[in-house]
């Protein structure tokens, strides 16, 4: 699914009404249909007065015509208009239209409508027009929700808020919003951290926009919803046997953290690998054997931690990092991994801070690595970014330089391609903030880059779609705060087996 911008969002509308012959007042009437369903389904014994405030465009159009839709359906609803001279045109039909029996009052800075506690406001001030930040009587209306902890509903955006770029004036105010209600497509705004407490919990509702349009739009960002056909996973071939599913090795564990190691390796073999070799410290062996009796375990000639790299001929991929630890001795094997390696590697924890450690290193990544930073690695291999918009485009800078798939890990992983693609995450929960979730997903990718039929974007996305499948999963039998690392193991079958061809 693609992400666009406000301005393109303004061309798909144009587009939109072309090719499909509506007026833009029709738009706006499903646009506004969609919103009061959505209504209707979250608030279906609303009794209280739901106060639906509307800015001077095409944002304020729509909250006039859900005002219209509520009271049609019997929900107490009043108006607040922002005073303007030059409303748009779709904003002045819905005004006509706007039935009698609806209370409507221009908004004044020394006498904002009083709310109670909870209650219940739609915030269709300014969306994708939004030319300059909050200020005056907008300013004055965005605050006064946030004090007086009304439960807000916003047309589109946040109002204050960009759909696609850092704010000019970070000081500047911005509704808050409880839910954000999108039209047609995700706003790049809504997956940023920063921007968390303005958005809300925010959904898409479908208003038919042209998806010729859409096809052929020019953009790096993409957000992959639970079913994508482009990540599916194939369907295991009948006749297939254990070499035909690939033999992954992994090098991970030291003194204290083998237990990344054990964690990582169920994965990989829940993830789909037909063999499975552990590269280990020689003290881990007892730990290992006897916590995951499926893989085959080669031990270092050092008992704490990894100091010689195997011979890598039987294997298809190569995954590097969970609980490695950062010996001078472990960087020279990480060294003569990126030098030697023939076959996909996966690189992550320990592994991206040697090298961020050792930057020198950077330039021996074969193309096509998969990288698995969380945000504090992938800034000790870049630069600390000012803001959630400079991350992005770090990203994209990393991923296109060195060639590799860079999956930078958070409550919307972002996957960074090689051509400067982003693929931002759409699955997984809070729950999985938890020690250990990063080894499982590294022993995942690693499965699904040792599956010749998979390219390494298509593994990293698939992998990362698959772990936040199986944290949901299992949030749903432990909740968040009991979820453990293992039980993400224990989810990735069916998780797999719902991402499946
Ligand atoms: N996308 C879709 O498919 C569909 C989109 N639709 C809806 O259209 C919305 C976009 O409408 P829009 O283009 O009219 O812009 P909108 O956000 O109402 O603001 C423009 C007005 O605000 C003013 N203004 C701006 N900033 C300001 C500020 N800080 N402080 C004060 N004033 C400020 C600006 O005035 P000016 O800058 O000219 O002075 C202008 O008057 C979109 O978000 C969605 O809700 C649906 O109806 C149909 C399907
Ligand atoms: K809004």
């Amino acid at each position: 699914m693609k992400i666009l911008t406000a301005a393109q969002t303004r061309q798909l509308d144009q587009a939109t009404m072309r090719a499909q012959h509506i007026t833009s007042v029709e738009l706006m009437e499903r646009a506004a249909g969609a919103l009061a369903e959505w209504f209707y389904g979250a608030f279906p014994h609303e009794r209280g007065e739901i106060l639906v405030l509307c800015g001077p465009g095409n944002n304020g159009g729509d909250g006039l015509a859900l005002a219209r839709l509520l009271h049609n359906a019997g929900y107490a609803v009043r108006v607040a208009l922002l005073p303007t001279a030059h409303p748009s045109a779709d904003w002045q039909h819905n005004r006509q239209h706007l039935p009698g029996g609806v209370p409507v009052a221009e908004l004044a800075a020394d006498a904002l409508p009083a709310l109670a506690p909870g209650a219940l406001v739609v915030d269709a001030l300014f969306g994708t027009g939004l030319a300059r930040p909050l200020a005056g009587l907008a300013a004055a209306v965005a605050a006064h929700l946030h004090q007086a902890r009304a439960r807000v509903v916003a047309v589109d955006l946040p109002s204050g808020l960009l759909a696609d770029g850092p704010q000019p004036d970070p000081g500047a105010p911005v509704v808050r919003a409880d839910y954000t209600l999108s039209f047609g497509l995700p706003k790049l705004a809504f997956l940023l951290p920063q921007n968390a407490e303005y958005v809300g919990e925010w959904h898409v509702l479908d208003i038919g926009l042209d998806q010729g349009f859409i096809d052929q739009a020019a953009t790096p960002w993409h957000f992959t919803p639970l079913h994508d056909a482009s990540v599916a996973l194939p369907r295991r071939a009948r006749f297939g046997y254990k070499n035909t599913f690939g033999h992954a090795l992994l090098l991970a564990g030291s003194r204290g953290k083998m237990g990344a190691a054990v964690l990582s390796a169920g994965a990989c073999l829940r993830g789909g690998a037909g063999l499975l070799t552990a590269h280990i410290p020689g003290g881990g062996y007892d730990i290992f054997q006897t916590t995951r009796p499926e893989a085959m375990c080669l031990t270092d000639a050092q008992a704490n931690f990894i100091s010689e790299l195997p011979d890598l001929g039987p294997y298809q991929a190569v995954g590097i990092g969970p609980g490695l630890g950062q010996e001078d001795a472990t960087r020279a094997v990480l060294a003569q991994l990126l030098r030697t390696a023939t076959v996909p590697l996966v690189i992550d924890a320990d592994a991206l801070n040697l090298l961020g450690a050792h930057r020198e290193l950077l330039a021996l990544l074969p193309p096509n690595t998969v990288l698995t930073p969380h945000i504090g690695e992938f800034t000790r291999l870049t630069e600390k970014a000012h803001d959630d918009y400079h991350r992005l485009d770090l990203l994209r800078e990393f991923a296109q330089k060195y060639r590799c798939v860079v999956v930078l890990k958070g409550a919307y992983t972002a996957v960074g391609a090689p051509d400067g693609q982003v693929y931002f995450n759409s699955t997984g929960n809070p729950g999985m903030g938890t020690g250990g979730s990063g080894d499982v997903l590294t022993g995942l990718v690693l499965a699904l880059r040792a599956d010749q039929r998979l390219g390494p974007l298509h593994a990293a996305r698939l992998a990362v779609l698959a772990h936040g499948h199986a944290g949901d999963l299992a949030a749903a039998a432990t909740g968040e705060a009991g979820l453990i690392a293992s039980d993400l193991v224990a989810h990735i079958g069916p998780a797999l087996q719902a991402l499946t061809e």
